[in-house]
């Protein structure tokens, strides 16, 4: 393990697969997931609606919904290898999620632009537990304070690369404090699946939930 910390981050970071067993569970979610189309494959932002550059899938626990960015996804259910998956996560961490959130970036030019899992449904106290199959890809963390050019204070960005079969947790408070991205890397032209598992809770009043503007992909730094 890996342990990758700073002023209000806290993240573990470790091999869960070998690359034998990375590649097979690759292939599997190949043939298995379904993406989103429609109105489910875009994000409203200010009102505007925008397509995604990367594909989404949103599995789990019947009846559980999860809406960011202005859209409402509904859990697809559990196919035997995101079960494994999870359960594998599980195993390692000791937390229980209901809920993962798929994205598969085709080649380099998909991405995903700055943002935070904050979203009002998710549990506060439930670290987001993230497994990357595929392209190996850079993945930046931002301070809230140090984004853009007005920002009160200068923080370096912490930079990982999330290679074939890894497994990254993110510890609370990191979501409150930094935003992170996947940004575009024109070099890389093989697939990435990632597999972010949560843990939802379910019945929230709409009026509660918040609305998200900030995450349909750009700017995106370039490599
Ligand atoms: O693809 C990744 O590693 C990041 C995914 C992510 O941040 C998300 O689904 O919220
Ligand atoms: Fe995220």
């Amino acid at each position: 393990w890996q342990k990758i910390e700073a002023e209000g981050l806290d993240c573990d970071y470790a091999q869960l697969f070998s690359k034998e067993e990375a590649d097979n569970l690759f292939q599997k979610l190949e043939e298995e997931l379904v993406y989103a189309t429609g109105e489910e494959a875009t994000v409203q932002v200010f009102g505007k609606v925008y397509s995604i550059p990367r594909k989404q899938a949103t599995y789990g626990d019947a009846g559980l919904t999860y809406t960011y960015s202005g859209i409402t996804r509904m859990a697809c259910p559990w196919t035997p290898t995101l079960e494994d998956i999870r359960d594998a996560v599980t195993r390692t961490t000791g937390q229980t999620f209901n809920f993962v959130v798929v994205n598969r970036y085709k080649d380099g030019l998909d991405h995903m632009g700055e943002h935070r899992d904050d979203e009002r449904e998710l549990d506060p106290l439930c670290p987001i537990a993230s497994v990357s199959l595929g392209a190996a890809r850079d993945f930046v963390f931002r301070h809230r304070d140090a984004r853009g050019k007005m920002s009160g204070r200068r923080m370096e960005p912490v930079k990982l690369e999330l290679a074939h079969g890894s497994f990254l947790l993110m510890n609370p408070p990191t979501n409150t404090f930094w935003y992170h991205s996947l940004p575009v890397r024109k070099r890389i032209s093989r697939p990435r699946i990632n597999l972010t598992f949560r843990r939802v809770q379910r019945c929230l009043d709409r009026s509660t939930m918040a609305v998200h503007s900030d995450r349909y992909g750009e700017p995106a730094s370039q490599s």
